[in-house]
Formats: C-alpha cells, structure tokens, sequence
C-alpha cells in the first residue's frame, strides 16, 4: 500500500469544486494488482466516491473483467488492496451482498420460474417493501411488461439481459457493478440504461466495464483506461475518445 492517495474517480475531482460533496467513499483499489496467481494488469490505484460512476475501458483481455471480479470478491486480489464501502471484500457476509449490486454477464435463471417470479424472488431476499410494484416498475423500465409471464428458455437474448439488469435495478444497493452491462441490448434499451445510471449516481455508485463509448461520455463521471502499458484516469469525454478512436 502506498501512502499517496489514489487517483478519485469522483465527479468532483475531475470538473471542478461545483458538485455536491461525496458521502463515501464506494471502491477504493491501493495498488492492486488482479489476475490469475499472476497479474494480467499493471497495478490498480483508483478511488471511486458514491455519487460517482467509474467506467473502465480498454482493449479484448486487459483485464476488465478480472478488475471488477476482484472488486466483488470473486477473486482474491494478487496483490495490495481493495476496499469496498470502506470495508473489507467479503461476498460471505449479508451487509456486503445487501449493498453491492452485481451483474458480470452470467446468463444464471431458474428455468421454472417467470420472469416476474424472477424478480419476486430478488425482491424478498433483499427486503423491498413494495415488491409487486417494484417488479410492475422495472418490467416497465426494461421494457420486459409482455414478457412478465414467460421462461427464461422462451425470452430472446437482449431480453434475458434486460431481466439480468432489472434484477439489479430491482434491489437496494449502494454500489452498483456491471460488466459491459450493454451487451445484447438495442439503441433505445442502451440510452433508457444510460439514464438509469446517472440517476443511479444520486446516493448510489456506479463501477462499470463498457466498450460502448456513449455509455462512458454520459453515464460515467471519470473513466479508467486499461492497458498494457499503464492505467489512466481521464474525463468521460476523452475516455469516450479514446473508446471510439482506439480500443
Ligand atoms: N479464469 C481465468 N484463468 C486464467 N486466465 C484468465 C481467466 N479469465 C480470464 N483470463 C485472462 O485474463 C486476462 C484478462 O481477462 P479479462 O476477462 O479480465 O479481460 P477484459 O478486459 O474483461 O476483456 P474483454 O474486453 O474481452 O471482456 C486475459 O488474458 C484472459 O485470457
């Protein structure tokens, strides 16, 4: 660990002193390096503050993935730290599951159950209060409303995301963390979830892979730019640049 601050992916950091103040601190990574017994990446020094959105960008392989896998405890760090809401990585534990909403893109349904039982089900483990009308509320937000009754096996693929992804929205959570949580959606379901997530920033953060260059220039206060030659931080324009010009 070192004894510098690491670089803050918090809006403020990057426009100016004119936002609201951070309440905590959400992802905090002190020369972390993930992988696999050895490190696919170079070290990883990033902060990232609730209402804030980090998006992490870089090339097939850098190490995205694993980054965000070792964030939510899937993986153990290879080396230094990470802590999330100002605590240790523990999956085992209930407050860290209640507050770390996750979606990596593993397609994972019970074949028996509906989609609305789907989100039932996500509802009651996490204690929402109203949950018949949070389950109505996201099957309209994803646009899933026809398809409440329906298996998992009768939905198209970008429907099955679009389950994945209301299952998240469904539950509280403090942290959110998505990998490219884009993938298999259309243009119109893309910008509805751009949306979603900068409303996400308003109590909540955001810890997202993306390759979708839209997503980075609206949805993300500070983007993390993956290579095998370094890590950079840099504002969600020039991130947004550097996904359509370069990666
Ligand atoms: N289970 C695993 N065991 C060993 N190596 C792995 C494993 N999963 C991924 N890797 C390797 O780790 C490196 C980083 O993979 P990772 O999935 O994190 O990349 P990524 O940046 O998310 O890529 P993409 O943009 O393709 O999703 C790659 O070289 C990959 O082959």
């Amino acid at each position: 660990m070192t004894n510098s601050p690491s670089p803050r992916a918090s809006a403020s950091s990057l426009d100016g002193d004119h936002l609201p103040t951070p309440r905590g601190t959400a992802v905090r990574a002190d020369r972390l390096e993930v992988g696999y017994g050895l490190p696919v990446s170079p070290p990883i020094d990033v902060t990232l503050d609730i209402g804030s959105a980090l998006a992490v960008v870089g090339p097939n392989g850098c190490g995205k993935s694993t980054f965000l896998r070792t964030v939510v405890g899937l993986l153990p760090p290879v080396s230094g730290e990470v802590l999330v809401l100002e605590g240790e990585v523990d999956d085992r534990h209930r407050d860290f599951r209640a507050d770390v909403a996750i979606e990596l893109g593993d397609d994972a349904f019970f074949p028996a159950l509906t989609v609305r039982e789907h989100l039932l089900l996500t509802c009651y483990g996490h204690g929402v209060s109203d949950p018949a009308q949070v389950v109505d509320d996201e099957l309209g937000h994803f646009g899933l409303t026809e398809r409440a009754d329906a298996l998992p096996a009768a939905l198209s693929s970008g429907q099955r995301r679009r389950l994945l992804l209301a299952s998240v929205f469904a539950r509280p959570r403090r942290l959110m963390v998505l990998d490219e949580p884009e993938q298999r959606l259309d243009t119109a379901m893309r910008g509805h979830l751009t949306r979603r997530l900068i409303e996400e920033r308003d109590g909540g953060a955001v810890l997202m892979a993306t390759h979708d260059a839209r997503l980075v220039e609206e949805a993300a206060t500070a983007v993390l730019v993956m290579s095998e030659s370094g890590l950079r931080l840099v504002d969600p324009e020039a991130g947004a640049r550097i996904v359509r010009d370069e990666l």
